[in-house]
């Protein structure tokens, strides 16, 4: 019961309106009516797990079904719906056949209703909060350095030669093939600021930039080559550092997976291809589906204990605020008989 308030005197607290602070989120992409739905409610429940401040946002293709999207609402995202982005023309053969769909991820410069924002691909997984990426200084783009051992660059010259940026003293970069290529980041994480002027740069020059069969990633990495920035890769496991650059990861540390490697989507997880046997493999999928199934991680329930704590404080943390007050003669209160 709350407490019997009177106030003899009336408070009058006049403060200038505070600034707003930035406003910050995640955001990811969702596309089609398959099941990265699934990826998207994990990465919202991770986020939620390692109590972010920030939301996550999705923006969303029109191929979205009502459903899916009432799913991530139901899950506290906040959904935003864009239109596909094509690259111009083409002979490429994509990596994947599917990336072709991975250029409309450029839709988010557009979200300027954010200051700085951090993209996370849907088959990411948060375990560490990692909020403080945010306060990293402005201007630049973050994100970590990719692997070029999978055969996914068979059609690269690293890949021919054996060359990846993880170990540069493997195997040294033969200067007839010109200079090294520069730093290249994997593009399903990274921290960035909205900006209708870069956006509007973005989708123009995606006009006159020839595809490649890494898609947006290979096109980012070209884009913000003068402002890229590392960042170590705990901030986003490439699965496949496991087995090619055991020497640069310290898997215990890392504060976000990242299930790209061929066969290590969680929900759809069968074990039976190459590398998927690994028992860290097998341990990072059981805690993915752990967090998915969590029903405490659900926003209904996570709302709802909050809402109960917030109600056991009003009892409680209330009191020493108004004892103070009363003793300044501005509020009388008879404290609320203790419920015990
Ligand atoms: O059918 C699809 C394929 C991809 N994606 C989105 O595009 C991102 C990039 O694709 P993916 O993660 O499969 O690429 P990878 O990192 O595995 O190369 C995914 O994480 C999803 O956010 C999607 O929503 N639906
Ligand atoms: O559309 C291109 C995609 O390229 C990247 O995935 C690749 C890349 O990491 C390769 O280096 C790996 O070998 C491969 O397994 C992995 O799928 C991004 O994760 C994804 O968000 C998206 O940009
Ligand atoms: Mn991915």
């Amino acid at each position: 019961m709350a407490p019997n308030i009177t106030s003899t005197k009336a408070v009058k607290i006049t403060a200038k309106a505070p600034t707003p602070p930035p406003k910050r989120a995640y955001v990811t992409f969702l596309a089609g009516n398959g099941d990265y739905v699934m990826g998207v409610v994990g990465l919202a429940k991770g986020l939620r797990k390692v109590k972010s401040k920030y939301p996550l946002v999705v923006a969303t293709l029109p191929d979205v079904p009502e459903d899916h999207r009432k799913i991530l609402v139901d899950q506290g995202c906040i959904v935003k719906e864009i239109e596909p982005v094509y690259p111009p023309e083409n002979q490429t053969q994509f990596a994947m056949a599917y990336y072709v769909i991975n250029y409309s991820k450029l839709r988010i410069w557009e979200f300027v209703e954010y200051s700085k924002l951090i993209y996370l691909d849907g088959d990411i997984l948060v375990f560490d909060n990692i909020d403080h990426l945010f306060d990293m200084e402005d201007g630049y783009f973050y994100a970590v350095m990719d692997c070029f051992c999978e055969k996914t660059w068979s059609h690269t010259p690293q890949y021919k030669i054996g060359y990846c940026q993880q170990c540069p003293d493997k195997v040294q970069w033969p200067s007839q093939l010109g200079p090294k290529p520069p730093l290249y980041f994997n593009a399903g994480m990274f921290v960035y600021e909205p900006s209708l002027s870069v956006y509007d740069d973005l989708l123009s020059t995606l006009k006159v930039i020839a595809p490649t069969p890494f898609a947006e990633q290979d096109y980012l990495n070209i884009f913000f080559r003068d402002i890229y920035r590392p960042i170590p890769p705990i901030y986003n496991l490439v699965m496949a550092m496991l087995w090619r650059h055991p020497e640069n990861i310290e898997l215990e540390k890392a504060k976000v997976v990242h299930y790209c490697a061929a066969g290590s989507k969680p929900w759809r997880y069968t074990g039976k291809e190459e590398n998927m046997d690994r028992e860290d493999i097998k341990t990072l999928v059981t805690k993915w589906r752990d967090i998915y199934n969590d029903e405490s991680l659900d926003y209904r329930n996570a709302v709802a204990s909050v809402e109960e704590e917030a109600d056991e404080d009003e009892q409680t943390g209330l009191q020493p605020f108004l004892a103070a007050l009363s003793e300044a003669g501005v509020v009388h209160y008879t404290s609320a008989p203790s419920a015990a």
